[in-house]
């Protein structure tokens, strides 16, 4: 058996019931055969995929918190902290009642490639709860996110773990995590990103993961012999990604069709217009529903549906597993050139397969999604120089990791003979400088 086959099947061994775990794990090892293959036996010797699919440090903790009623509620948290070979623990929090420790894993696994990719000294790490931000008061938040990191704090620190941001947490969740740690460890340092404006925050830092993956698109598509300008979109989700790539595409002259949510999602054949929608998710934290109110003329349909819309770029940007087999075989037949992922992991396996064979280019969310991350260290840097950078300062050096980023992922996929596959090339580039980094500093 190979070393690749034997690692896969111990990961499933060992960690039963963590399906999205499996699939992150199977994904970067199947696409990493040829540079594994190439070093077998010095990889087998250090156990090398053994130690990089385990965690450093995982942390699962009780999150009590009471609600306006007075009820008490009991969540758990999770910090699972993968990789530090090449800098602290970095990665957002995920509140979501869907959370468990395998996505969790899934997501700081991948994180370690991603933030490997963008050329900046943080490591992988991921964390959150099965909480549920929905349908709360901001008390309720405030006593959900304080609790939360009462217990996180004990573990995180600017110069060892540096959580932000992701699905169910914003400014507002951010904000008052940054509050409790300060408050109990009595330090004010850049321990988390995606802070506010007013006490540490990078500007950009909001817009960095849509804009950046726009900025790789935009780059692959040139690299490819295409262009964005006059396009059509697709676009799932309206969070904090879905909204800036949006904008981003707007703002290069692309026409974004669709919008989604969990309950259903948003067809105006005119363009998504930026401001309603802006209002209705940011503002008024409120359904898709709402939209039809902006926009007699556009359609809201329930359940899923954004991939059956003619387009020639989609970009899945709401969650994991959104995108499956049946999605690519309409946007193969409906003339869909490229697929580059906003959220993390968004297109299963069978689909990621299937649009390739069928000359779709794909780009995976390690790559195309690591905007968010790369602006977040430089809300690290702008921390430790205790110096703030202009929008302009700080968006340009965005786009010139993303346009690196794609460079990096063509030019690894070329060498191993894999030319234009980007997974291929994204995870050799991101597993190259973790391993030489791991080899660097002995058995650890
Ligand atoms: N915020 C960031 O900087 C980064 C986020 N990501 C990834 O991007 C994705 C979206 O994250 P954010 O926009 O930050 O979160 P968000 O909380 O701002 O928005 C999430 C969006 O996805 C939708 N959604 C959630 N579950 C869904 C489902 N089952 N079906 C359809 N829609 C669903 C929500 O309604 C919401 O519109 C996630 O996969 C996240 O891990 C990746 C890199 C950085
Ligand atoms: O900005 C960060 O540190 C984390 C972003 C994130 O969670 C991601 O890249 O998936």
């Amino acid at each position: 058996m190979s070393y690749v086959d034997e690692v896969i099947d111990l990961v499933v061994k060992k960690n039963p019931a963590e399906p999205e775990f499996h699939q992150a794990v199977k994904e970067v090892l199947e696409s990493l055969r040829p540079v594994i293959e190439a070093n077998e036996e010095k990889y087998r010797k250090e156990a090398l995929l053994e130690r990089i699919t385990e965690p450093e440090r995982q942390l699962k903790f009780r999150v009590p918190w009471v609600d306006d009623n007075g009820q008490v509620h009991v969540n758990t948290g999770y910090r699972v902290q993968f990789n530090s070979a090449i800098g602290p623990y970095k990665g957002g929090l995920r509140l979501h009642p869907s959370v468990n420790l395998g996505i969790i894993k899934f997501l700081g696994f991948e994180q370690v490639f991603k933030n490997s990719l963008t050329g900046l000294p943080i490591g992988g790490g991921k964390g959150g709860s099965d909480f549920d931000p929905k349908g709360k008061s901001d008390r309720e938040i405030m006593a959900f996110c304080q609790s939360f990191m009462t217990e996180l704090c004990k573990h995180i620190g600017a110069d060892t773990d540096v959580p932000a941001g992701d699905i169910g947490t914003g400014a507002r969740e951010i904000g008052y995590m940054f509050g409790q740690y300060k408050r109990i460890r009595g330090v004010y340092e850049g321990v988390l990103t995606g802070k506010g404006l007013s006490y540490g925050g990078s500007l950009a830092r909001t817009e960095a993961t849509g804009y950046g993956l726009l900025y790789f698109t935009d780059e692959l598509m040139k690299l490819n012999g295409m262009e964005l300008a006059g396009k059509t979109v697709a676009v799932s989700g309206s969070g904090n990604v879905a909204i800036y790539a949006t904008e981003k595409a707007q703002q290069l002259g692309a026409k974004v069709v669709t919008v989604s949510d969990s309950n259903g999602w948003v067809y105006d054949p005119e363009g998504i217009d930026l401001a309603a929608l802006k209002e209705i998710k940011e503002v008024n934290r409120a359904r898709l529903t709402e939209y039809k109110k902006y926009r007699p003329n556009s359609e809201y349909h329930e359940g899923r549906g954004v991939w059956s819309v003619k387009v020639d770029v989609a970009l899945p940007c709401a969650t994991q597993n959104e995108l499956l087999l049946d999605d690519a075989k309409m946007l193969v037949e409906n003339g869909c050139k490229v697929v580059a992922e906003g959220a993390n992991m968004p297109t299963t396996i069978e689909a990621t397969e299937y649009l390739q064979q069928h000359g779709v280019i794909f780009a995976p969310g390690k790559a195309a999604n690591a905007g968010g991350v790369a602006t977040s260290a430089l809300e690290m840097s702008q921390n430790s120089e205790r110096l703030s950078w202009s929008f302009e300062e700080v968006d340009a050096k965005l786009k010139d990791i993303m346009v690196n980023i794609c460079h990096n992922a063509a030019d690894a996929a070329e060498r191993y003979g894999f030319k234009g596959n980007y997974v291929v090339g994204a995870n050799i580039a991101g597993f190259e400088k973790v391993v030489d980094a791991m080899e660097a500093q002995g058995i650890v």
